[in-house]
């Protein structure tokens, strides 16, 4: 079956001389149509700017990035990219929020009736998947992280993208709300088939989610391991305590240490908050 996204030998260096940074060497990977991807490695080991050269926001400096067979060239509707700050319109409504992007695409002119018909029936289902019929009139600074982070996926998926790609898109959250998004992001994958490659520090949130955790290492950044989850399809807050989860935890924390030069678990706690900390 012909990958959706294929990575292939892909590099990156930001500026030149002495001021070079090689952020990404040789980086290859295949990741099926409606595959869950996650990504996780320590600080500085390319994570976010993979993500952007699939998003097209960045161009990388070798190989190539194919998305359906074709080399990606820049940003486009097939892709659309969440990210931790929520970065709402906080003049626009809810609703008006979740159907902005559509309208900047084709331009307020062109829309047909039937076009914005069409919109306002999307945009109301997307409200109500994402558990935000009640709020659909409020002003953003009216809602809750989590609730803005609804509204930011529900407008990633107003256009119907082909790839949904997150770049620790709940960072910001407490704990609890976390896990309810979790429960949220798997039920959208499985109700809008799209393919999602996510970022994060928490390495619990990757096996949660992720069909397949890729492990990247740091200098230059790398993939250094992909470790297949083994755990069913549909996940449960309970199988976070199985043998399994924790086992597949344990080794990949390891990993992460081993691969970042970090000795102890402290150094490590505090990598990874300087990491969030920066993101
Ligand atoms: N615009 C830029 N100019 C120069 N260097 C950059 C730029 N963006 C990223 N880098 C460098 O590229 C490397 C990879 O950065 P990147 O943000 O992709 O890592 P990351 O794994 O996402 O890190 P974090 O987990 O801290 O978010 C780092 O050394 C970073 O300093």
């Amino acid at each position: 079956m012909p990958s959706k996204i294929s990575i292939q030998h892909v590099g990156k260096v930001f500026g030149d001389g002495r001021h070079a940074v090689e952020a990404l060497r040789d980086v290859s990977l295949d990741v099926a149509d409606n595959e869950f991807v996650t990504f996780v490695g320590a600080s500085g080991c390319g994570k976010s700017t993979l993500l952007r050269i699939i998003g097209g926001l960045e161009h990388h400096t070798a190989g190539e990035v194919l998305v359906d067979g074709r080399p990606i060239r820049g940003p486009g509707a097939d892709r659309a990219m969440v990210f931790q700050h929520y970065s709402l319109y906080p003049w626009l409504s809810v609703t008006e929020n979740i159907k902005f992007s559509r309208r900047l695409r084709h331009g307020r002119e062109s829309l047909t009736e039937a076009d914005v018909e069409a919109a306002s029936g999307r945009a109301d289902a997307l409200l109500a998947l994402m558990g935000l019929t009640a709020a659909a009139h409020a002003w953003p600074n009216q809602l809750s992280g989590g609730m803005q982070q609804r509204v930011a996926i529900a407008r990633a998926l107003m256009g119907r993208p082909q790839v949904l790609l997150m770049d620790e898109p709940f960072g910001a959250l407490d704990a609890q709300t976390r896990e309810v998004m979790h429960d949220l992001i798997l039920h959208v994958h499985r109700l809008e088939k799209t393919t999602i490659v996510f970022v994060t520090h928490d390495v619990e949130e990757a096996i949660y989610l992720g069909g397949r955790v890729v492990l990247m290492a740091p200098r230059p950044g790398r993939i250094d391991t992909i470790y297949d989850v083994p755990l069913p399809a549909e996940r449960e807050q309970d199988m976070k305590h199985t043998p399994e989860f924790l086992r597949l935890k344990k080794a990949i924390l390891a990993r992460i240490r081993e691969t970042s030069g970090m000795k102890t678990d402290q150094d490590m706690l505090d990598q990874l908050n300087r990491g969030q900390a920066a993101a």
